[in-house]
């Protein structure tokens, strides 16, 4: 079976000459169908960039990049907005929620926009999945963050896209709402399974994860199971240490 994603040679440079900042040094990974991914590293490691290049919201320098079978490189930008609307799920640590829409209709807003309808009992599933039925009708300005984060999560799981893309999805939550947000990223693995791939700063939000990432300036330089929270943490320790 082929990967979901798949980048190959990976790189990134900010900026030319003595300012120039290499954030991604030949990068190779791939991402399988059905699993939950996390993605750490120090500050400044490359995490975000990279998310960011295999998501198809900035163009790498050099490398290519696959996503559902199409080579992100090979697309226009009006091609390549399309395949992001329908075939990658976004959730932002900011929420990026529209104001002036409900809850539902901030979850089906990517699927109206492509003029396409969600299948009413998906999004009855989906929308009492993220435990959100009661609230369904109000405005974000009406929801908890954890509540608004989990219709952002109900929004990137609606048109059940190949790949959702989490960048630092429980940075804004405490720890309850955090710990709900997580069950639901892992319960759309394991029952929609669905794929995801979450940078965290966390390492007990990427212990739920079944495969843990180290970066390192702009280098994978861990990839194996996640493990517990102590794991992660320890993983984490010899890569700062390993270069620092
Ligand atoms: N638009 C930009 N212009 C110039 N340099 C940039 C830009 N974006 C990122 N960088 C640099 O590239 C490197 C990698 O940045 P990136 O944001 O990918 O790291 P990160 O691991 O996500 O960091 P953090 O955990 O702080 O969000 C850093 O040295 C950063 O300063």
């Amino acid at each position: 079976m082929s990967p979901i994603v798949r980048a190959s040679g990976l790189r990134k440079t900010y900026g030319s000459g003595e300012t120039a900042v290499t954030a991604l040094r030949d990068v190779d990974v791939a991402f399988d169908a059905g699993q939950l991914t996390a993605i750490m590293g120090p500050s400044g490691s490359g995490k975000s960039t990279l998310m960011h290049c295999i998501a198809g919201l900035d163009r790498a320098d050099g490398g290519s990049v696959v996503v559902d079978g199409v080579e992100l490189g090979s697309l226009d930008d009006r091609r390549l907005t399309e395949l992001r609307r329908d075939r990658i799920g976004f959730v932002f640590q900011a929420f990026n929620l529209l104001p002036v829409l409900t809850a539902e209709e901030n979850i089906v807003l990517p699927m109206t926009i492509a003029g396409r309808r969600p299948d009413a009992e998906w999004l009855e599933q989906l929308v009492a999945t993220v435990g959100l039925t009661d609230r369904r009708h109000h405005r974000p300005s009406e929801l908890s963050g954890g509540q608004q984060q989990r219709v952002a999560v109900a929004r990137a799981l609606a048109s059940r896209p190949a790949v959702v893309f989490a960048d630092e999805p429980t940075g804004n939550l405490d720890s309850r709402s955090s710990e709900e947000v997580l069950r639901l990223l892992r319960r759309a693995v394991d029952e929609f399974d669905q794929t995801v791939v979450m940078v965290t700063h966390d390492a007990h939000a990427a212990s739920i994860a079944d495969r843990l990432l180290v970066l390192q300036d702009g280098r994978i330089v861990h990839d194996g199971p996640a493990g517990t929270s102590e794991d992660v943490h320890a993983r984490l320790q010899a890569a700062t240490d390993q270069v620092g």
